[in-house]
This record gives C-alpha cells, structure tokens and sequence, in this order.
C-alpha cells in the first residue's frame, strides 16, 4: 500500500530555508524570493497561486509541500472585543510541533484597543518553567512550536491583516525555544518577509540568561523580563527558574548590555495581596532595576485553581506603582482583558485534545 508522505509546510520558512527548497525543486537560487513573497506578502493559501514558477516545479513542489496555513479549531469572544483562538498543532498532513509529546493545542489572544490591535502568540504548547502562579506552566510540557506554527496564529485568523502589535506572552517560555522563535521574528522582520518594525514585537521570558543573550543579539525586538519578585527566596518559591538564573544576574546583565538600537525593556510584576505587594518590595524593585532603562508593568493576578494567593487591590497597585515613579522607575498597571474567557496572562491552557484531530 502507498505511504501518506507528510508534506512540510513552507510557511514559517527563511530565506535560506527557502533557497534550500527551491534547489531541491530545480528551480534558480531567485525563485526563493518569489516563493517568499507569494506566501509573504501575497498570503498565497497554495502552491498553485506562485504562477510565476514553471508548472513542472509547482507540482512538485505540492507534493512535498505545502502552504501550512491552517484555520483555528475554535474562537472564544469575550465581552470587552478579546477573541481567543484554539490552534491545533497535530493534523493529518503536517504538525506544528518540533518535539514533545503533543496532546495539547496551542491559544492566541486578539486584544483590539482602541488604535492598536495586538495579537498575543505562543511559543510552546505547555511549558516546562513550572511557575507556580501560571496555567500554562500547569499543565507541564507538550511540545515545542515550529516557526510554522508560531506564523500561523498571526496568519490565520480574521484579523490578520488588521494587526499593529504581536506579543509573545501566551502559552510557552520563548526562551526555551529559542531557534523558532528567532526564524518566526526573522519571517516577521526581514524585507523578504512580513517586513515588520521590531518595535512592534516585544518578546516576554522569565530570564532563561543563555537565550536571552541570542534573542538580544540577533533581534531589535522588545524585551519584557518576568521579575514578580525583588527577593531570590521568594521568588524562587514562585519561580523555579530563580535557582538556574537568579534575576540579579540577568539584570546585572542587561545593565551591561548595550541597548543601542532604542529597544525597550520592561519588567512585568504580577502583584499578589500580603505577597509582594508591599513598599519594601517597591524599594527591593527600585534598587534591582537600578542603572536600567526599564519600565514596570504592574499585572493582576488571574486567579487559577489551587494557587493560594489573591490579586492586590486597586488601591494598593496604585500606591505600588507611585512609589515606583517616585524612585525614578516608570510604572503602570496593565489593563487585564479577555477575563471572562480565560484569555487574560496566565490563563491560556489550550484545552486537553488528544492525539489527533
Ligand atoms: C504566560 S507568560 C508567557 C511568556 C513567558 N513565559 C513569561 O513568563 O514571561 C506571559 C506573562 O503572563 C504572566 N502570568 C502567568 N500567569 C499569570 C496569572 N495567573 N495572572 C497574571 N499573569 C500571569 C507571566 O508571569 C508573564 O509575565
Ligand atoms: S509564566 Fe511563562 S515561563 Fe512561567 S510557566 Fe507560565 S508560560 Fe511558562
């Protein structure tokens, strides 16, 4: 009996990557930047769309490959305009996931706010950081994203075309999957491909320092580091990643760094009631964040099942985030969106679904 062979999507794709392809296809070492701009800029949803290859080329080609664009399973709404997108990353012709044992799919966040249009992706289905505080990071690990998969979430919902921001805060460390997630900025930021602004993506980790430096030193893009909590003990408590790579050393690091491409940097600080939400954390922050050009995101805390702690008030955020303004750090206190469907930071858990589909 003749083998299904899976074909390998081209979205997500390098130009070098591409370059690979087209020479296997027998086609000029040019034909890569066609290909790229059909699935690019053009959006082609098939090979057949890049009439600009001979046939003899495209059919092969769509034996091998394919296009990889595949529509999300299913959209949650929520009533402040947040649609959450259920992807799933094991299908029948290619799958979304470099490793890992799969069973879980993967969520994005659409936040339209006012003139802005943020979509928020994910890097990994699960997440092995095990921060305790998180339901991503719950539910363990099941697989790393391909460049495919992280592209696919931005390309295939309605809003596509729509988008001003991408923020990589969804289910995943992005750190821990380092190589994709640079082909997926790559994709998104070169001038054979999505040709974005690297100021419009701000990538969001927990500090894993050896990626870290990569995504510094190859990207433009911006930096948000998950501190939620000045003190090594307490943060570890929250935080396993603490013991590998204490967060003084990753700020004694950024200190150092040299951030001359005007990319920003920001710490994110989820705020818990009698946790760390008092002014000698404000000071403890204050003095970490020393020498740096870095501005706080104070978060509230989503609650989860079987997470002791609770949000901070309002009120105490707010006198939180004056101190921090009086010692000199910006702060503010980010707006929580897509509560009421589970979509808001922390909350993604890409639902349980099996093998297949
Ligand atoms: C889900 S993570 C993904 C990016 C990356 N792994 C990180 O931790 O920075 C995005 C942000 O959500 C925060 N977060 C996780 N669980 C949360 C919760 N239950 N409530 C509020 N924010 C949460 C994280 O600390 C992080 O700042
Ligand atoms: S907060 Fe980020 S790093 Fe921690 S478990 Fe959740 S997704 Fe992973």
């Amino acid at each position: 009996m003749e083998q299904h062979e899976i074909r390998r999507p081209l979205l997500g794709m390098t130009l070098a990557e591409l370059e690979t392809v087209a020479a296997e296809a027998g086609l000029r070492k040019f034909a890569a930047k066609q290909i790229a701009r059909r699935l690019y800029v053009n959006r082609a949803r098939s090979i057949d769309e890049m009439t600009e290859l001979p046939k003899a080329s495209r059919e092969w080609l769509s034996e091998h490959y394919c296009v990889g664009l595949q529509a999300p399973i299913k959209a949650s709404r929520s009533a402040d305009g947040t649609v959450k997108y259920l992807f799933a990353t094991r299908g029948e012709d290619f799958d979304f996931l470099t490793s890992g044992k799969g069973g879980r799919d993967v969520e994005a966040v659409y936040i339209p706010d006012r003139d802005r249009a943020t979509l928020c992706v994910s890097s990994q289905a699960g997440c092995k950081m095990g921060c305790k505080f998180c339901m991503t990071g719950r539910q363990g690990f099941h697989g790393d994203l391909t460049a495919a998969g992280i592209i696919n979430q931005i390309f295939a919902i309605p809003e596509s075309s729509t988008l001003t921001n991408l923020v990589f805060m969804g289910m995943g460390e992005p750190m821990d999957n380092i190589d994709e997630v640079l082909k997926a900025l790559e994709v998104l930021t070169a001038p054979w491909g999505l040709a974005w602004s690297p100021k419009r993506i701000t990538v969001s980790s927990i500090g894993k320092l050896d990626s870290l430096r990569r995504l510094l030193d190859e990207t433009k893009v911006h930096v948000a580091i998950s501190v939620h909590s000045p003190f090594p003990a307490e943060r570890e408590s929250l935080m396993p990643i603490e013991k590998a790579f204490p967060v003084t050393r990753v700020m004694e690091f950024l200190r150092d760094y040299d951030f001359a491409h005007q990319r920003r940097l920001s710490a994110e600080y989820i705020m818990w009631g009698g946790v760390n939400d008092d002014m000698c954390h404000a000071d403890a922050l204050g003095r970490l964040l020393r020498g740096l050009d870095c501005r706080v995101n104070l978060i509230r805390f989503h609650a989860i099942p079987g997470f002791e702690h609770q949000t901070a008030s309002t009120a105490v955020m707010e006198r939180f985030r004056d101190r921090l303004n009086e010692l000199g750090v910006t702060a503010t206190i980010r707006a929580s969106r897509g509560e009421d469907i589970e979509a808001a930071c922390g909350m993604l858990s890409g639902e349980s679904a099996g093998e297949t589909h």
